[in-house]
């Protein structure tokens, strides 16, 4: 088990988030949280993150509670990508994925570190704006350099806040592929909250679908996303069909 939760309860003063979540998620896997506006997708991965304190449960990293974490340790393990950043100071593109190496720079960055800037620059194919300042880009391309930076970090679980909600269609498959082959390649475990049914499960070994802060169901993306399920999470009527043993998700006239 990479990442097991229990019983997880946090408020934001009178608003409660989450309420007695428990999830297990493995090794190897993407995991991809879906639910409304609001109910508790970011809150979840802040917590994990420990961004955020629950005031009650439990959250184990390799078995071992986050809570008893350092901060470098916890820098080490878990990589976290926001779902924008309003401004950074200025800085390049290079800078801002440099920063991902924090957790391992001594006093001065190594050859390494440089090396591993540039892969991240190259897997995201964002090498040709490295020297570009981050705060200048567009929504896409700084959601992507965001993304290079948690990779550079070379982290055991990835968490993505909507990965792809700055993306055109084109640059949305090719970052859940991307996803893809580090998590297939380097045995990493990522969770992604993410709002589109059809990407999550095109991508995701298993869905949780969240409502008012609880988990609503967890499993296949098969079992998850049906008629009724979607119904009563969205209170949207959709029709669920496969297409070239793809799932699509197809909303029905509101009317009806
Ligand atoms: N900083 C905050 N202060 C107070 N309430 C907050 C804060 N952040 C989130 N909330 C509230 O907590 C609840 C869960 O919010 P959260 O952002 O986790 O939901 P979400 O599922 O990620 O939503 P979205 O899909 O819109 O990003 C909501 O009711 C939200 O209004």
């Amino acid at each position: 088990m990479k990442i097991r939760i229990k019983g997880l309860e946090f408020s934001y003063d009178s608003i409660q988030a989450l309420k007695n979540v428990t999830i297990d998620i493995y090794e190897s896997e993407i995991v991809a949280i879906v639910g409304p506006n609001g109910s508790g997708k970011s809150t979840l991965l802040k917590c994990i993150d420990r961004i955020l304190k629950p005031q009650k449960g439990v959250i184990l990293i390799n078995g071992k509670d986050v809570k008893n974490f350092s901060q470098i340790e916890i820098a080490r393990t878990v990589g976290y990508v926001p779902q924008s950043v309003k401004q950074f100071f200025p800085a390049t593109v290079f800078e801002v994925v440099l920063m991902g190496r924090r957790p391992y720079l001594g006093w001065r960055c190594s050859r390494r570190d440089i090396e591993k800037v540039f892969e991240v620059l190259r897997i995201l194919d964002i090498e040709n704006i490295a020297m570009r300042d981050f705060n200048e880009l567009s929504g896409g391309q700084q959601q992507k350099v965001l993304i290079a930076r948690a990779l550079a970090q070379e982290p055991e679980i990835l968490l993505l806040d909507e990965p792809t909600a700055n993306l055109d269609i084109k640059h949305q498959l090719e970052v859940m592929e991307i996803i893809r082959n580090i998590v297939r390649e380097n045995g990493i475990t990522a969770v992604v909250a993410i709002h589109d049914l059809n990407l999550a499960s095109r991508y995701a070994d298993r869905i949780v679908m969240m409502k008012d802060g609880k988990v609503f169901a967890v499993g296949d993306p098969n079992d998850v996303l049906t008629p009724t399920n979607i119904e009563k999470v969205y209170g949207v009527k959709v029709k669920v069909i496969k297409l070239d043993g793809r799932l699509c998700v197809i909303p029905l006239d509101p009317l009806h």
